[in-house]
């Protein structure tokens, strides 16, 4: 916290110290050995609040069968903790209620309170957690920070949260002003007075922007934005519904109550509330109208939030489409359609590594015959169209597992693999037949035909395995020079 703020919270005479009885149930509270008969000894000295103790006990919010009559009956319906934490509430909040300056803003400021403690404990009831007074208390003292800085600043404070709209514009402004929320002011304060770990960690998070995880800490976090709500009237607008829900639906309790569920909770708590705690707190009058517009407003939500997941998961894979649609792209040659010589060499190296020392791999390496003529008699444009239609029928009509791909101007490679010579052979042969019986253009009427010369090597076949895959390479342009050698449209083996 800024010096100048501590100096003026330490220095204000307004600000209550927590009054003598306080002190000792303080003390008590951190006790784990304190009986209920030493927190009698101690609530007793206060009159005023041993009967706001009596009157706890008796409303239906710890109602047993039994009536209490006397203070000790009272606190052993309420237990020890309860008693400490509820005389701890009283006594704190009394000494900082109606004291100085701008009183209406007090009075608003304990209304919320009051009813963030409520909720925090219906809401500790619904998670089970065992400690639901602790966290009335830490619900009740949550924004202590803000009655400290009122009473420390009065106008300058009641300015400032005038001005604000909202909680979130609220924090804003007091860190743009102070230097701290009224969070961690109200933890300090809480700190100093010594108050249980468990209140001042309570307070510290209540303004937290995201879920804490102790479950009592979280309580009191979920029952501000319940609380505007509530006390927002008949006609809270959507904002303030969807922030209580979203809030409602990280309470710890598995599951989490919705707020048609706990709004008439509150308002079954709320009329011996008002009595216990000295103050009025209005019911919205169209309770279940507000129930039921959340309800609307949580589906609708659900709706959006699928709709939403809907095209996210749309756009994920009309992006993976086009990422493999890209990637597939980059692996052709642009005018033959077939694979390019990068993306080939990459799986030459890939088959000749699997094939080791034992697999057959046989490769082709094909050129077109006399393919220069073609291009002079009739031009480039028909000579792309032809290597286009030549790489088309190569790939047509080889087995899916082949692999062609153009690797460079009119020359292909082949990739056959588990194929010995023999049926590299043969499946090169066919191929010759097919692709020299199959017209490749259209020239003035006339179809044009084409022929290939090819040359055959094969790894670990009859002339045994090839050091590497350059050797292989080699060998099969070898035997292409001898095809074209020895007359062209014919196929020839490596021999070594
Ligand atoms: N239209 C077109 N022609 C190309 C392309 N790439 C290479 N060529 C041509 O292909 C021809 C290859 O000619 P050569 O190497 O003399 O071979 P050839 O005429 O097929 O004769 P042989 O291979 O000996 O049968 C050249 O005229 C190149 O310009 C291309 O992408 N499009």
């Amino acid at each position: 916290m800024r010096p100048e703020l501590e100096a003026t919270l330490l220095h204000c005479r307004n600000l209550p110290s927590p009054p003598g009885v306080a002190l000792q149930i303080i003390e008590l509270a951190q006790d784990p050995n304190a009986s209920l008969a030493d927190a009698a000894r101690v609530v007793a000295m206060d009159p005023a609040l041993s009967a706001r103790i009596l009157r706890m006990a008796n409303s239906p919010l710890y109602a047993t069968r039994r009536r209490a009559t006397t203070l000790a009956q009272a606190m052993s319906t309420l237990g020890v903790n309860a008693t400490l934490s509820l005389a701890l509430g009283f006594s704190l909040m009394q000494g900082l209620r109606g004291r100085g300056s701008a009183i209406e803003l007090q009075e608003q400021l304990w209304k919320r309170s009051v009813l963030a403690a409520v909720i925090a404990r219906l809401l500790a009831q619904h998670a089970g957690t065992g400690r639901s007074d602790i966290a009335l208390l830490g619900g009740l003292l949550q924004d202590i920070g803000k009655l400290a800085l009122l009473h420390a600043l009065s106008d300058g404070y009641a300015r400032l949260h005038a001005q604000a709209i909202g909680n979130d514009a609220l924090l804003a402004l007091e860190r743009a002003a102070y230097g701290d929320d009224h969070a961690s002011i109200g933890a300090w304060l809480a700190r100093r007075w010594n108050l249980p770990a468990v209140l001042v960690e309570a307070i510290a998070c209540s303004e937290a922007p995201a879920p804490v995880d102790d479950p009592l800490a979280r309580c009191v976090q979920v029952s501000g934005p319940i609380a505007d709500l509530w006390l927002a009237g008949d006609e809270p607008d959507d904002h303030l519904i969807e922030q209580a829900q979203t809030w409602l639906a990280t309470c710890p309790a598995d599951p989490p109550p919705t707020l048609d569920v706990l709004l008439p909770e509150i308002a079954a708590a709320l009329p011996d509330i008002n009595a216990i705690f000295d103050i009025h707190i209005d019911s919205p009058t169209h309770l279940q109208a507000i129930g039921e517009h959340a309800r609307e407003l949580l589906i609708l939500r659900n709706l959006r939030q699928i709709q939403e997941m809907a095209q996210a998961r749309d756009d994920t894979l009309a992006l993976q489409a086009r990422m493999r649609e890209l990637t597939e792209q980059s692996r052709r040659d642009p005018l033959t359609g077939v694979y390019n010589r990068l993306h080939m060499q990459a799986q030459l190296e890939q088959a000749f590594n699997d094939a080791g020392q034992d697999r057959l791999l046989s490769l082709a390496m094909i050129d077109l015959d006399d393919f220069k003529q073609i291009n002079d008699r009739h031009g480039h444009l028909l000579g792309d169209q032809v290597l286009h239609q030549f790489a088309q029928s190569l790939h047509r009509n080889l087995r899916d597992s082949d692999l062609v791909a153009r690797y460079g101007g009119e020359e292909f490679l082949v990739l056959l693999p588990d194929t010995d010579e023999t049926a590299a052979q043969q499946a090169l042969e066919r191929l010759l037949q097919t692709v020299t019986r199959l017209p490749m253009a259209v020239v003035d009427g006339q179809p044009l035909h084409v022929s290939f010369s090819a040359g055959i090597a094969t790894h670990n076949g009859k002339a045994g395995a090839f050091p590497n895959l350059h050797a292989l390479i080699e060998a099969a342009d070898n035997a292409l020079y001898r095809a074209k050698h020895l007359g062209r449209q014919r196929i020839c083996q490596h021999t070594p």
